[in-house]
């Protein structure tokens, strides 16, 4: 660790730990309600878990990207961040805001009340308090890093990050727009939700990608920074057209079946890019570094996002498909892979290659940690394949043959079980995972005990 200020992307990756522990969880537990419905049904509802999986993902998964550019930010522009004062308090605004948010949806409080009670829609279900907090820590964030990048060296790295961070919380604000017009509240819905993990989510992967193969293979700067230009370009030209593959059926013209069904094709080239430039840098880079596990994590991201969000994106982007598999078990299990590969990998990644270094403990359980690269992403592989065949079976008795939908699901029950035997391993990954970058290695604790 070269700079003192790097360290603040401890409190933040911690932080996303934890939640990541806690959306594991709770998704083992809706996914029980799935197997099991009455499960919990007084003490804990399936709305409000579902609330509580889909939030700390979305949360957890920002606060990496935080901690991400608070570790890679430094070391890039060459000078210490800003103030570290705003990062900690930054980081106290949005752990006050979850906890706010967590106790408003469990307890259902306020119900009703515009300003402290939940929103009601998914994802965005946050309070409208917290969501103001929200924007404020994303300005403090913008200001402290942005204020670092002006005053240092600036690479293609940090601009495409920036681009990513600026975009991210603008898209933000269109979480207060909430329109009575039921057509017209989902088209800036679709907004945040779409134009974040499709449009500027992606340059924060590429940057991020790029950081790590930059520092893992030891390939020239200029050869990342090509590769940079071209994946922000074809992100960006795709995925903000593409947004029209989720306005086939909400009442916007017929037009967006054609924009929607073309542009959203096109975003599985980027994705496709992304896998590539990970490839052919680890193949041409020189550097044999030791950090295998952040390697592997970095490969795994680009791979099963390609997956995730490209092949499973495609399955059901063509307008003619999608009037069957709306809504079904296929887009439940296009999103698991995509969010995990693209977003949840990338984070892990980034955190395999930071920790070590953050906590001076280097070696560290290495292999552990790639154990749970293999368990965790064969769970999520699993899983998506459960639910493709069950969403597959579910378009066909439900859309084709016009079954009630309650009747359809008693016909999916199997899979039900075998996405929840999934989610088992996924939960032990996820605890392997954090067990590895929390404790010193075995060897190194028997080494000093000895040396005693
Ligand atoms: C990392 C990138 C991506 C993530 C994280 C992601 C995630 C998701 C999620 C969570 C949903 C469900 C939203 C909801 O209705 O609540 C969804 C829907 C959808 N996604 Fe993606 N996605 C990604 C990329 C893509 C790509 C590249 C394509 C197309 C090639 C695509 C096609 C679709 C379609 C067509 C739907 C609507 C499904 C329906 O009609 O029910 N996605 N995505
Ligand atoms: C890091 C891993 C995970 C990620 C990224 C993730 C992501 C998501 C997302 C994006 C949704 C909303 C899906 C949509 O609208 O189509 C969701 C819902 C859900 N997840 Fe997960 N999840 C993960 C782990 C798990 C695990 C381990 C389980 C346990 C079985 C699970 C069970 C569920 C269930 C039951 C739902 C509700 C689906 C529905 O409403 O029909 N998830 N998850
Ligand atoms: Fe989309």
């Amino acid at each position: 660790m070269k700079y003192q200020t790097q360290k603040i992307a401890l409190a933040y990756m911690g932080t996303a730990l934890g939640l990541f522990a806690i959306q594991v969880l709770m998704g083992l537990i809706i996914g029980w309600i799935y197997v099991q419905p009455n499960f919990l049904s007084e003490l804990l509802p399936f709305n409000i878990g579902r609330m509580l999986h889909t939030n700390a993902l979305i949360v957890w998964l920002i606060l990496g990207f935080f901690g991400a550019a608070y570790f890679l930010i430094p070391e890039e522009s060459e000078r210490e961040i800003h103030s570290p004062f705003l990062a900690y308090l930054q980081l106290a605004i949005l752990v006050v805001g979850t906890l706010g948010a967590v106790l408003t949806y469990t307890f259902n409080l306020f119900e009703g009340n515009i300003l402290l009670g939940k929103d009601g829609r998914e994802f965005l279900e946050q309070p409208l308090w917290v969501k103001g907090g929200i924007v404020v820590a994303a300005l403090i964030f913008l200001f402290n890093v942005s204020m670092t990048v002006l005053k240092g060296r600036k690479t293609a790295i940090t601009n495409i990050l920036l681009l990513g961070l600026w975009g991210l919380a603008l898209l933000f604000l269109f979480a207060f727009y909430n329109p009575g017009n039921l057509a017209l509240d989902k088209q800036y819905w679709w907004y945040v939700v779409h134009l974040w993990v499709e449009g500027v989510w992606e340059l924060i992967m590429a940057a991020i990608l790029a950081y790590l193969m930059l520092k893992l293979t030891g390939v020239d700067r200029e050869v990342v920074e090509k590769w940079l230009y071209v994946i922000v370009a074809l992100s960006l030209f795709s995925g903000i057209l593409g947004t029209g593959h989720h306005y086939y059926w909400i009442g916007t013209p017929g037009y967006w079946q054609w924009i929607g069904s073309i542009f959203s094709s096109l975003e599985v080239i980027p994705f496709f890019a992304m896998m590539a430039f990970a490839f052919v840098m680890v193949w041409k880079g020189r550097r044999d570094h030791p950090n295998k596990a952040a390697l592997l994590w970095s490969l795994g991201c680009a791979t099963l996002a390609f997956f995730g969000a490209g092949v499973w994106g495609f399955l059901h982007t063509l307008h003619g498909v999608n009037f069957y598999t709306h809504g079904t078990q296929i887009t439940a299990a296009h999103g698991h892979l995509a969010f995990f590969g693209a977003y949840v990998s990338l984070n892990l990644a980034i955190m395999s290659y930071a920790f070590p270094m953050l906590r001076g403990r280097d070696p560290y359980n290495q292999v552990l940690n790639m154990a749970s690269f293999w368990l965790m992403s064969g769970g999520m592989v699993f899983m998506t394949f459960t639910l493709t065949f069950a969403g597959t079976v579910q378009t066909h008795l439900q859309r084709v043959m016009g079954m009630a939908y309650m009747e359809v699901q008693d016909q999916l029950w199997l899979f039900y079980v075998m996405r929840f035997g999934s989610g088992v391993a996924v939960v032990l990954g996820a605890g392997l995972f954090i067990y590895a970058l929390a404790m010193p290695r075995r060897e190194v604790v028997a080494r000093a005990v000895a040396a005693e």
